[in-house]
């Protein structure tokens, strides 16, 4: 099983990566000298595919309980908080008791930003169910909710204490969400490990592949560029904002659609944005863009929003991204494929990177 470790002093953790982990979940918790009650925090529609199978399982040595968040990008609001942690406090969870995450991006960062906060932090263990979650939200420990003013604005870097990815669970994703995920793993090609990108152009169907064969594999990749960026620099001093390629412009997409653009789709088109900065400012040949258009098209991503982006408003919610500093909004931009760079951008790039998405 191709376990990862995350390095961070006292908070390291295990990424678990494996078919049936559920099955295992609380010998695993046992394994770390976790006591007390589990919060099991997810959706209806989740917790209807695995949530028995996990409390059953659960149940053998813990006592459980269950919250169930609505399905969707807005329910990661401050209210749905707020009322995870109303339910905390009416059922007496204590310091030592935990809370479990079983779903995607959406239920992990909720549910991680409640463990931080909650009685100033309790266990947390990420389960997570959707590709995204598996190769990238479930890892690293940022936890948080969105404002209608922007994506992730409030929250905490909380790590948790184990991560427990089942890779049976993607069989019930849906093809949009896997496409998703993949949005997020060419984003590891291009700021750290090329051949990833190969390997994903190669692939003739790739949905297909991930579930078949390479899946642990590809995911224990992932995982590991993800622990190596994290343990070097947790709180995003510096190196960390690599990991927010395509995020940029990615978050405001998502925000201006009212989330009718989904995270990973957005990362795609964002991407897409940062490679033509990158090839305007002579960092890259022009052939790139067109290569990574085929390559978006040919796993599923969008390439074009289908709809005239008005750089004004854009920009306008672009002033919000966390890594401007000083005022200046900065983008990570790629100095060549796998060497990404980040620095501050021009009002005129980003308008001209909006008009070929
Ligand atoms: N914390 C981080 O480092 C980090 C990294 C990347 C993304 N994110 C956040 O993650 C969120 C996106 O996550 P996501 O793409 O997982 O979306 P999501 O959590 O909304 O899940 C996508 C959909 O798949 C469904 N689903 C989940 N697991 C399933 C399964 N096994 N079978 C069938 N359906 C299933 C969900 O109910 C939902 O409808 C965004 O809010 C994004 O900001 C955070
Ligand atoms: O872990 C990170 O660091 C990332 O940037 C990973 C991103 O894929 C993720 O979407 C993250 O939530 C974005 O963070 P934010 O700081 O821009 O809100
Ligand atoms: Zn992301």
């Amino acid at each position: 099983m191709p376990d990862v470790k995350v390095k961070l002093a006292q908070r390291s953790y295990t990424v678990r990566i494996g078919a049936g982990l559920l099955d295992k979940s609380c010998q695993l918790l046992s394994d770390l000298d976790l006591h007390g009650k589990i919060l099991i925090v997810s959706n209806k529609k989740i917790f209807g595919l695995y949530g028995k199978q996990l409390q059953a399982n659960l149940e053998k040595h813990y006592s459980t309980q269950v919250y169930l968040i609505g399905d969707g990008e807005k329910y990661k609001s401050f209210g749905v908080l707020q009322k995870v942690l109303r339910f905390l406090i009416q059922n007496k969870f204590e310091r030592s008791d935990t809370i479990a995450a079983l779903g995607g991006g959406v239920v992990g960062d909720l549910a991680g930003f409640a463990a931080a906060v909650y009685l100033r932090g309790i266990n947390f263990v990420q389960l997570p169910t959707t590709l995204l979650a598996q190769v990238d939200s479930s890892v690293g420990g940022k936890t948080a909710v969105n404002d209608s003013l922007g994506k992730n604005l409030i929250g905490a870097f909380y790590q948790p204490r184990l991560v427990i990815a089942d890779t049976k669970t993607l069989r019930s994703l849906p093809a949009r969400e896997l496409r998703c995920g993949l949005g997020e793993i060419v984003k590891y090609g291009l700021i750290d490990t090329p051949r990833l990108l190969t390997a994903l152009g190669q692939k003739a169907d790739i949905t297909a592949n991930l579930l078949a064969q390479c899946c642990a594999d590809l995911l224990a990749q992932c995982c590991r560029i993800k622990a190596k960026i994290v343990s070097a620099d947790e709180r995003e001093n510096d190196r960390r904002a690599i990991l927010n390629f395509g995020h940029t412009i990615g978050h405001a997409l998502e925000t201006i659609s009212h989330y009718r653009i989904s995270h990973g789709e957005a990362v795609a088109l964002g991407a897409l944005g940062a490679a033509h900065i990158s090839i305007m400012r002579g960092y890259l040949p022009w052939q790139t863009l067109d290569k990574l258009q085929k390559l978006f098209t040919k796993l599923g991503l969008p390439t074009h929003t289908g709809r005239r982006l008005d750089p004004d408003q854009i920009y306008r919610v672009m002033q919000s991204d966390k890594k401007v500093a000083d005022s200046r909004l900065r983008m990570v931009l790629l100095k060549a494929i796998g060497k990404p760079i980040v620095c501050p951008v021009e009002y005129a790039e980003i308008a001209r990177a909006l008009a070929i998405i």
